[in-house]
């Protein structure tokens, strides 16, 4: 019994409440039809099966318990999270269907058929069956032609009444059940001509008609194109993106993927960490932009979601999440009341978005609260930013609300390359037309100490401007120091400018004591987790800014508000109803203001830093170090949030006054400590920011030391802060991995020059560019006095030999040669040799023999060897074969040789007496992908070869 549904291709009758018949465009009731058959229908029939299915599954038992007594044996985390992976939250609770969607009751009935599959149940008819509703919810939901499609219906109706026939003889139901159960579904059906505009699914359609567009209307013209910090620079967001990295931080070293991977987690709250400045909220606004455009080549991480609400923690004045709603969908919201719009989106693919958890507010905390309380359906996905110390926070809000994350961690620009790209988009949207290149010639100029301090794009955006505005202070920096005060003459430069027809005496230094009064209160905003400042808030600022300026004479003469204008940036609100707010161009900026603040003080005053930090806005109340601490530590750690100041200051401090700073310097560690700067990495966080205080450095090695006996270093940036820090500390084992062209350039030759101790050098070589030689980074290590103990990397010069022998010891060695070298000095300085080469044209070198060292015996691997050159490969390993001819292993990676070819490379290598380390027959083995062979050569000949004797051992 098939129910055919009419297709109207013009407006179709609608009967409200039962009573009214309205007609409804074709469109609106096509997404109507498609949205309660896919939300409503196929649930209530996959809930019927999981009935059938769940017989003798008691009431207080949670699916996943029941799975493990179905199954007999518990499931472990593992298992769980693999088998069920976005569903596996919600079927860990619940303990009935009716709650559950398409995605999860599919996930829990094909676990529930593989729970007993031994063969004796056939389902995978019904499962096949069952999957066509879960793909034809995917379509409708996601793909917007798809949810308009009036033909879908009609599918999914077949799809469903095929599903009730197959349960039929799945469960072998009665007769008369199976017809009820049919009539049921057809009434259900028929239902769906009469609609009530009270319904959920109704209101779900009008959302999914016009919600995206009012999304689109609310957010793109404000995302689209991003004011830079002065002047009203403009630039597109998406000319300028630089597609960022992420790294995965589950366990230690994670993986490095690409920031649109981090939705295939199969978890379904995401969580985004980056320092100050990193990205996050730029990432989060990229997100926004490709999701009104999912016609971009590149977006498929996007089209799984249907709607999508951002929610900016800083905000301090929306209240509810329905707030919220309502900021999205303003006329929606006019339409059908606010409440019954959020209800609605929490029935459709949302993609909650919370920016900078980190500035979380006591008003803001409760939107939040209740995004993670109400987007517990598996439809709902929530990205949430932070600052890493906001994680503090986060971690256990989340956990207490049972809720699993993953954690991304958005990787600094470290790679000269990828400096460059992202300054030559920036140049290229600021000069529009004129030439380029000189702001990334300036850049590449500098030392790789002070480029290691614009890892940050915020940093890297500073730089454009200081190119821009103060382009000669750039040649003056030398060390990272030299660029600590450029950011706030940057500012005092553009005050200036604007104060350029006062002419009035002593100027600089007026500015600088306006600028004190916003340092101070900028770090009594940042006391309360404030980033955006109301027009009365900013009042008290205002008028201080004058009582200042009046100390003055002829103080009238300037405008008492300019240097805020220059400092500040109004922000227009979401909503008619709300008010204008003011913030810094960047928190970071904030921070840079306080930190000035405090490090002035600190050299003008005998005042503690405790009693400076706690500055009140009267200027007049001091809060104790010890009260501030304590509420802090008690309520919510709220120091943790001054990490960024206090490292700010230190570096002020130090580049500005290093005498006050050996003074300050007790106080400013104790400060640092209790804002959460304790562990190895911390300090190296610190140092990074200060490379060049001992101070920092001596702690960043004592404390990584005492964590960890062996130190990885895996940037430009970290031979930074190991240079620094090896003069302090020396740890069991150095792991050096990097790209070599990463290494030369940076302080790599100090790094040599100070460590005492072993190394494990792994130079990384690209794919294609195996054999490019870079002894220029292994010279430093003759006269050094390190120990090598593990070597990876291409040696080209027999100096770049000398180096190694020079250093290695007890030494495993992987050495990538791009021509032959004598490497027979390295004999007695190894425990395995490694060696790996391309062939050799047999014209080339036949005279000459570079029998590599034994024993221990030598492996060889030859790589690429192309069609046609098995002579070349037989002239390149009878070339390097030891005295004894033995090797440990020859392999043949990447080898383009026919079978008839390796085996006369094999025949031809047995006849000149060479052997491997094997027993049994001559033959090849090769890995299933192909890409590499092993020749094992025995005493045996393979077939075809002579006969050899056996070569006694010289
Ligand atoms: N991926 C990017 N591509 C291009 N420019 C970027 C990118 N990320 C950030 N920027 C630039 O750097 C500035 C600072 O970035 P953003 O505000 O996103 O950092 P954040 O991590 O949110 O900082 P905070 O934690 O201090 O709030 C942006 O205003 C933008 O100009």
């Amino acid at each position: 019994m098939a129910f055919t549904y009419p297709m109207s291709p013009g407006p179709s009758p609608i009967s409200m409440s039962g009573a009214a018949v309205v007609s409804l465009p074709s469109e609106i009731f096509s997404i109507y039809r498609n949205i309660v058959g896919n939300l409503y229908l196929s649930p209530k029939i996959m809930q019927l099966i999981v009935d059938k299915e769940c017989k003798d599954k008691q009431n207080v038992e949670t699916y996943r318990q029941y799975m493990k007594r179905r199954r007999g044996n518990l499931f472990t985390n593992k298992e769980w999270k693999d088998a069920c992976r976005i569903s596996r939250s919600v079927l860990e609770t619940a303990r009935n269907p009716d709650s559950l969607d398409v995605t999860d009751l599919f996930c829990l009935l094909e676990n529930l058929f593989k729970c007993d599959d031994d063969g004796v149940r056939e389902f995978s008819e019904m499962l096949n069956k069952l999957r066509v509703l879960k793909n034809l919810r995917n379509d409708v939901m996601h793909n917007y032609a798809e949810t308009v499609n009036p033909q879908k219906f009609g599918e999914l109706t077949t799809a469903l009444l095929e599903i009730v026939a197959e349960a039929g003889k799945f469960y072998s139901l009665p007769h008369r059940q199976l017809v009820d159960e049919e009539q049921e579904l057809n009434k259900e059906i028929a239902k769906v001509l009469s609609l009530d505009t009270k319904n959920v699914y109704y209101w779900c359609s009008k959302l999914t008609t016009r919600g995206k567009d009012a999304v689109k209307l609310l957010w793109e013209a404000r995302l689209s194109s991003e004011v830079l910090l002065f002047n009203n620079d403009k630039v597109k967001r998406q000319a300028v993106f630089h597609a960022l990295d992420v790294m995965v931080r589950e366990g230690a070293g994670g993986d490095i993927i690409s920031y649109s991977k981090i939705f295939e987690s199969p978890e379904k709250f995401v969580v985004v960490t980056g320092v100050a400045g990193a990205g996050k909220t730029t990432l989060l606004k990229n997100i926004l932009l490709q999701f009104f455009d999912l016609q971009q080549v590149n977006v498929d991480h996007l089209r799984s979601f249907n709607q999508l609400i951002l929610f900016e923690c800083r905000d301090r004045t929306t209240k509810t999440l329905s707030g919220v709603i309502e900021q999205h969908f303003e006329d929606l919201c006019i339409d059908l009341g606010r409440e019954n719009v959020l209800k609605a989106i929490l029935r459709l693919d949302v993609l909650f978005i919370i920016d900078g958890f980190d500035e979380v507010n006591s008003v803001s905390r409760r939107v939040v609260n209740e995004i993670i309380k109400k987007s517990w359906r598996s439809n709902c996905r929530v990205l949430i930013t932070t600052r890493p110390h906001g994680m503090e926070k986060l971690k256990p809000l989340l956990s207490s609300n049972d809720v699993c994350f993953t954690e991304y961690e958005i990787m600094p620009i470290t790679k000269l390359e990828d400096q460059l790209a992202f300054l030559r988009r920036y140049e290229l949207a600021l000069v529009e037309g004129a030439q380029t290149g000189q702001m990334t010639s300036s850049f590449s100029s500098l030392s790789q100490d002070v480029r290691n301090l614009f890892t940050e794009p915020i940093n890297l955006i500073l730089f454009c401007h200081i190119h821009k505005y103060l382009p000669e202070t750039i040649s003056y920096w030398k060390t990272p120091g030299d660029v600590a005060h450029d950011i706030l003459r940057l500012y005092k430069e553009l005050v200036l400018a604007r104060l350029s027809e006062a002419n009035y005496p002593n100027i600089e230094v007026l500015v600088d004591d306006q600028f004190s009064v916003i340092g101070a209160a900028a770090l009594e905003f940042l006391h309360g987790n404030i980033v955006t400042f109301s027009k009365n808030e900013l009042r008290s600022t205002k008028r201080k800014c004058k009582k200042k300026l009046k100390t003055w004479e002829r103080s009238e003469e300037i405008d008492s508000e300019v240097v805020l204008s220059v400092v500040l940036k109004m922000q227009r609100p979401l909503s008619a109803k709300l008010h204008v707010t003011y913030t810094f161009h960047h928190k970071s900026i904030q921070e840079i203001f306080a930190a000035n603040y405090i490090s002035e003080r600190l050299q003008d005053s005998d005042d503690s830093l405790n009693n400076i930090m706690g500055v009140s806005a009267n200027g007049g109340t001091w809060l104790s170090w010890r009260q501030l601490l304590c509420s802090c530590c008690k309520a919510d750690r709220k120091y943790a949030s001054f990490r960024e100041v206090l490292q700010y200051v230190v570096h002020e401090l130090h580049s500005s006054s290093p005498l006050v700073f050996q003074r300050r310097w007790p106080e400013l560690r104790r400060a640092l400590g209790d804002a959460g700067v304790l562990s190895g990495r911390a300090w190296q966080d610190c140092l990074y920011r200060c490379p060049d205080v001992v101070q920092v450095a001596e702690l960043a090695a004592l404390t990584t030391l005492n964590e960890n006996t062996t130190w990885k270093v895996k940037s430009g940036r970290d031979v930074a802060c190991l240079a620094a820090m090896l003069l302090h500390a020396q740890p069991l084992l150095l792991h050096v991995k990097m790209f070599p062209l990463d290494l030369t350039e940076t302080r790599w030759g100090e790094v040599v020059d100070r460590r005492i101790g072993t190394l494990w050098l792994e130079l990384l070589s690209p794919p294609d560019d195996k054999f490019n030689r870079h002894d220029d980074l292994l010279l430093p290590l003759l006269n050094s006095k390190l120990r090598l103990v593990r070597f990876d990397g291409c040696v080209g010069t027999p100096a770049g030999v000398a180096a190694l022998v020079t250093v290695a010891h007890a030494c495993e060695l992987s050495v990538r040669m791009s021509a032959p070298l004598d490497l027979s000095a390295l004999s007695g300085k190894y425990e395995r040799l490694d060696v790996t080469m391309r062939p050799l044209p047999t014209s080339s070198h036949k005279s000459h023999v570079w029998r590599l060292p034994a024993p221990p015996d030598p492996g060889l691997n030859v790589h690429g060897a192309e069609l046609g050159s098995w002579e070349a490969v037989a002239h390149l390993i009878t070339s390097l074969a030891p005295l004894s001819k033995r090797f440990a292993w020859l392999v043949l990676w990447e080898c383009k040789l026919r079978t008839e070819e390796v085996q006369s490379l094999l025949v031809r290598l047995f006849e000149q007496h060479i052997r491997t380390e094997v027993k049994g027959d001559t033959c090849t083995r090769s890995e299933e992908s192909g890409s590499r062979i092993y020749l094992c050569i025995s005493d045996k000949p393979p077939p075809g070869a002579r006969a050899t004797k056996q070569l006694k051992y010289l």
